[in-house]
């Protein structure tokens, strides 16, 4: 749809921002209304009268962390989920746009705006929801992708090894550091494997609570304790044929690793408060970020699950260790989240590669992954630009920064109070409890 043929309505608390948007937007869409108070949004939206809403984020009851805002976006989607939403957020408020987007906006505008940005906006937005709304039809049979990306010589080997044993039974244990790709691998495994049209079935044990444990892996019969009010399969009998994934083996406590090394041995489950064994046919996958023979040292995992366990080992190298698997990764994910948010981010400029393969990633694959969706949502460039990817800084911190340092902190918080107000003293002095002349004193004493 193009924006002349658009109707409008804007959502803000300030008339100013109010007559200012209507002024400018009136002169190129069909129809442009306003309202102040956003407790209407549910009656001017429900009759489908809108082809785009510009929602203002920070409402004046709740300035500072755009709650409302994210509250409202959620109600006009529950009312009609292809609305084009374009969220106003204040300069600084990065943060809350890259998160409104994820949560169903269509895009952002900061501000104070530029007229001609504004627009453009609009426009895209208009344009990108359409498709969007057309591709969601044949998305909803998408299956999980379980492709593994990199061709490190680290890689190679581990996929040398997974294309071996995937046909065969064996049980594998899976070692690396999170978000190195061990969910990832194990489905890709499974897939590989003769089972895959069966389910491959997870199980975090690093989530449950240990009460939970047994019921959850052995399922229950009715009555065997207060909440079991209906007899219940547990995950073992739920991957009946298939694969069942114990991530985080490594937090099973020791009464349940005997349980669960008597199953693999009998292959055979007994629901709690039961006493009929129930015949398994599954294959064992696990996955732990802990020193696990560390732990066999310690008598806190036994030797002989981890025997059970480990008949073939995978080692997924951290990503600091196989930089050459950044760039492909990075590549992957900006495809990935440019087709999802509809962006115009065609490539990653060569600096920003640079900057990738010095950094450290302590978060792995997963930081690479959720560092390329912000930087793609955020930036205004054909190229993605170092500025554009927020890393948290290399290495470990220095030692002073350990303790409290009263005058650091509160510069920081200056500093982050004049982002947050676009440079407005008046506002920022205002959340931080100051005065104007005091804001400006400390301002003058930290030299900003
Ligand atoms: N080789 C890969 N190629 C593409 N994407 C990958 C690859 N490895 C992991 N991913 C993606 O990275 C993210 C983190 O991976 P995954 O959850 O498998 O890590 P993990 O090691 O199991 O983490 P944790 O230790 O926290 O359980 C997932 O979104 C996954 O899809």
């Amino acid at each position: 749809m193009s924006l002349s043929q658009a109707k409008v309505l804007i959502m803000d608390d300030d008339v100013d921002v109010l007559s200012a948007a209507k002024l400018l937007l009136k002169r190129h869409v069909k129809q442009v209304d306003i309202e102040k108070n956003p407790e209407k949004l549910p009656f001017l939206i429900t009759n489908g009268q809108y082809d785009l809403v510009l929602l203002d984020m920070n409402f004046t009851r709740d300035v500072s962390s755009g709650r409302e805002g994210f509250q409202w976006l959620d109600r006009i989607l529950d009312i009609d989920p292809k609305l084009t939403v374009i969220m106003i957020t204040a300069y600084g408020d990065v943060e809350m746009a890259v998160r409104a987007i994820k949560a169903g906006a269509t895009d952002f505008v900061l501000k104070p705006w530029e007229n001609d940005k504004l627009l453009d906006t609009l426009q895209a937005g208009l344009a990108s929801k359409k498709e969007a709304t057309g591709a969601e039809k044949t998305e909803t049979k998408k299956t999980t992708d379980t492709s593994i990306v990199g061709s490190s010589g680290a890689m190679q080997q581990v996929m040398a090894t997974v294309e071996r044993v995937a046909p065969t039974d064996a049980n594998v244990l899976i070692l690396g550091e999170n978000g190195t790709g061990k969910t990832q691998l194990a489905r890709h495994l499974h897939q590989l494997s003769d089972r895959s049209t069966k389910p491959f079935v997870v199980v975090d044990l690093g989530a449950l609570s240990e009460n939970l444990f047994e019921s959850e892996l052995f399922g229950h019969v009715k009555g065997a304790f207060t909440d079991a009010r209906d007899d219940r399969a547990g995950r073992f009998e739920e991957a009946q044929g298939g694969t069942i994934f114990l991530d985080e083996i490594g937090n099973l406590p020791l009464p349940l690793q005997s349980k669960l090394l008597t199953v693999l041995q009998e292959r055979r489950v007994t629901r709690v408060g039961s006493n009929k064994p129930i015949p398994i046919d599954v294959r064992l996958v696990c996955a732990t970020n802990h020193e696990i023979d560390k732990m066999v040292a310690d008598r806190v995992f036994r030797q002989d699950l981890l025997y059970r366990i480990n008949t073939i080992e995978l080692n997924l190298p951290p990503l600091r260790d196989r930089p050459e698997d950044i760039e492909p990764l990075a590549e992957h994910y900006l495809k990935q989240f440019r087709k999802k948010y509809n962006r115009p981010v065609a490539s990653l400029s060569a600096a920003l590669i640079k900057k990738m393969e010095q950094y450290n990633w302590p978060g792995n694959i997963r930081e690479l992954q959720h560092a390329i969706e912000r930087a793609v949502i955020l930036s205004q460039s054909k190229a993605l630009q170092p500025e554009d990817l927020f890393l948290k800084s290399n290495g470990p911190e220095p030692a002073a920064a350990t303790g409290f340092d009263l005058e650091e902190m509160e510069k920081d918080l200056i500093v982050k109070a004049m982002k947050r107000f676009g440079g407005n003293i008046t506002d920022a002095a205002r959340e931080l409890g100051l005065s104007r002349a005091a804001l400006y004193r400390r301002m003058e004493k930290y030299g900003l």
